[in-house]
């Protein structure tokens, strides 16, 4: 029968053969694949080793395969997108990882890689042939010594408090309004401003336990985790994609512009009409379409900008249009995430000044909000904009929204659209109302 005993019993068994030989390529991987249906968070959450990484892509129809990742451990780390991209072009293995907001990279190999998709799971099991096969063998085995393990996902039952936001609702009014003014005084068309909020609660919060509900309940989404130790995870369920590369072509898109989305079909429906013709949240997307396709005009070609539609979620509702190019033969991932990444739908417009207002007026590290996460290989990349997101760190967790901020913007609105993207993950949670200091 297949099962992970299975798969472990063939990721030992090549181990225990393995022999480097000479011309031996610098990394040697490992794989093994059954037919097997595993939910790969409850196995993460059974793992040991660290860093942890899971990413969820989005489906957008239903020809396209549910495609899930996790892994385990680190074998070889980038710093740079460059060095991340010369590697995969050397050595055409999957690099997972990303980029801050600001631009920090985190790319690595990781020991071990989960890939499940459409019943079947294959198993990649890294070993770095320019290290110490003993040391390495060791270190393999390590992160196999969990690998038929799996604990339940449990519902999260903790309710939460609020401690702390980093902008009230008059600091945020006032964000906006110098926003507005700069605007006015035409140091940017766009700027798309954030806010964390700290909340805390009695039990620790299990963070994978908590990404699951939010797979369940965020449907048409990213999700994510990555955990570099044990007590801090950043998680999320985001809407947009930063970009897909299957080979040469380039799919990427334009997600800003929100309205309401609830219970009630009917006023879904008014909301989603109303948003469609508002003009506001047109120039609001139509800026990042600006920004993208500026961005990615000299290393693509047949760009094609797809009419507006909405993109529903469970409390909000965007404005999308999906773009499409063809990269020319030499351009692949360095050029396209330091190309489009910040996009005009986290950043603003022109970037650099709207990350030079950001910088002066947002009073938080926004860290991985806001950034992107994703894997790359030689045929295919696949990355999100990490947003709907937050750090779950034992008892507290650090909740992150924006919005973009274009003339015509009203703060109360902006604020209450906020709100409403917070509550995505932490509707998820209970509240207990309780306020402790603010
Ligand atoms: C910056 C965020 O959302 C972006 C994506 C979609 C819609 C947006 C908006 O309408 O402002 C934002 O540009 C966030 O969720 O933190
Ligand atoms: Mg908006």
């Amino acid at each position: 029968m297949d099962s992970l005993q299975s798969l472990q019993q063939q990721l030992i068994q090549q181990m225990d053969a393995y022999q480097p030989c000479k011309n031996q390529p610098e990394i040697t991987a490992l794989t093994a694949k059954i037919q097997l249906e595993q939910n790969l968070l409850a196995w993460l959450k059974a793992q040991q080793d660290y860093p942890q990484f899971y990413l969820h892509c989005r489906a957008d129809s239903p020809n396209e395969q549910e495609n899930h990742i996790a892994t385990i451990g680190q074998v070889r780390t980038f710093t740079t997108v460059n060095h991340a991209q010369t590697f995969v072009r050397r050595a055409d293995f999957t690099l997972v990882g990303g980029m801050t907001f600001n631009g920090e990279c985190d790319f690595y190999l990781p020991r071990l890689l989960l890939r499940q998709v459409d019943g079947e799971l294959t198993a990649t099991l890294f070993i770095d042939s320019q290290k110490d096969l003993s040391v390495e063998k060791q270190l393999a085995g390590k992160c196999l010594k969990n690998f038929t393990k799996s604990v339940a996902l449990e519902p999260v039952v903790q309710s939460v408090q609020l401690v702390e936001k980093k902008a009230t609702q008059a600091q945020w009014c006032e964000w906006v309004e110098q926003a507005l003014l700069e605007i006015k005084k035409g140091s940017f068309t766009k700027v798309v401003l954030a806010n964390e909020s700290i909340f805390s609660s009695r039990q620790p919060i299990n963070a994978i336990d908590f990404l699951a509900e939010s797979e369940k309940k965020n449907t048409g989404c990213y999700h994510f985790f990555f955990a570099q130790k044990a007590d801090c995870a950043f998680i999320g369920s985001s809407p947009e994609r930063l970009y897909l590369r299957n080979g040469q072509d380039l799919q990427t898109e334009a997600l800003a512009g929100t309205a309401v989305m609830s219970d009630d079909e009917e006023q879904n429906q008014r909301q989603g009409e109303w948003l469609l013709k508002d003009e506001k949240n047109e120039y609001e997307n139509m800026l990042v379409v600006e920004d993208i396709c500026g961005n990615i005009e000299s290393f693509t070609q047949n760009i094609e900008v797809q009419s507006v539609e909405l993109k529903r979620l469970r409390l909000v509702q965007h404005l999308r249009r999906k773009i499409f190019a063809k990269l020319t033969a030499l351009a692949a991932d360095e050029a396209c995430l330091n190309a489009i990444h910040p996009t005009a739908a986290v950043a603003g417009l022109p970037k650099q000044n709207a990350l030079r207002f950001l910088a002066k007026t947002e009073t938080f590290e926004r860290s991985w909000y806001a950034g992107t996460l994703g894997f790359m290989n030689r045929a295919r990349a696949e990355f999100c904009v990490t947003l709907r997101s937050a750090f779950v760190e034992q008892n507290r967790i650090r909740v992150f929204a924006g919005a973009g901020i274009v003339a015509g913007s009203v703060p109360l609105l902006e604020w209450q659209e906020i709100e409403r993207k917070a509550s995505g993950l932490l509707s998820l949670l209970q509240n207990s109302g309780e306020h402790i200091c603010q």
